[in-house]
């Protein structure tokens, strides 16, 4: 029985673009970034991967890389549950302020550590252990149980959105999630054993 979990961050967004912050601010795809999705629905299609659902955040960037996939995919209309849970980050009082100028302020170890840390939440906004909070719980009650009755199910969300799902999934500690990034529009798949632990895992470069 094949238990398939596969995530892909968004293609790049204007704001990654632009080098903002950008949370839960809603920007949409460059022209890279639809480019970036749609291969990556190419790369799984030419993988042999077929989705009984996806799943993805109330954000337009992530939304419209799951529909390329699915359009790539050739399953456009395929049952898609969109949810906050899933959203990104929120990045507080830093949302759209440029990173290299938030540097500049705050210095590159404290903006490293808001960007990256398990437990640091930036300036009004959420840690990952936060996103953790809500992203954990709904892929436990909602996700996975899909995955655990054999079907192969797509996760279009965020860098660290999936950062703090894959520190769960994979038993990341704080100092070793610090170090993972996430390419835009690279899946990555999963297979669970029935007890749900990971049986293989592999990235799709390009
Ligand atoms: O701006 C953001 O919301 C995120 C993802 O693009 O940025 P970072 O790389 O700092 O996690």
């Amino acid at each position: 029985m094949s238990r398939t979990l596969i995530l892909v961050r968004h293609g790049q967004s204007e704001w990654n673009l632009k080098n903002l912050f950008t949370g839960w601010r809603d920007p949409g795809l460059t022209e890279l970034g639809h480019t970036e999705a749609k291969d990556a629905g190419k790369r799984l299609k030419a993988a042999g991967q077929h989705f009984d659902i996806a799943f993805t955040s109330t954000l337009s960037r992530a939304q419209a890389t799951c529909q390329h996939i699915l359009d790539e995919m050739g399953q456009p209309d395929l049952e898609t549950i969109r949810n906050q849970a899933l959203n990104e980050r929120d990045y507080g009082e830093l949302s759209g302020l440029n990173k290299d100028d938030a540097r500049k302020k705050w210095g590159e170890e404290q903006v490293h550590i808001w960007r990256r840390s398990y437990d640091v939440p930036p300036p009004g906004g959420e840690s990952l252990r936060d996103t953790g909070a809500r992203v954990w719980p709904y892929y436990l009650h909602i996700i996975q149980p899909h995955v655990l009755r054999g079907e192969t199910v797509l996760v279009a969300a965020h860098g660290n959105s999936l950062r703090a799902l894959i520190m769960a999934l994979e038993g990341l500690s704080g100092p070793e999630i610090v170090e993972r990034e996430l390419g835009t529009g690279i899946p990555i798949i999963y297979n669970l054993n029935a007890d749900s632990t990971i049986a293989s895992k592999e990235v799709l470069e390009g």
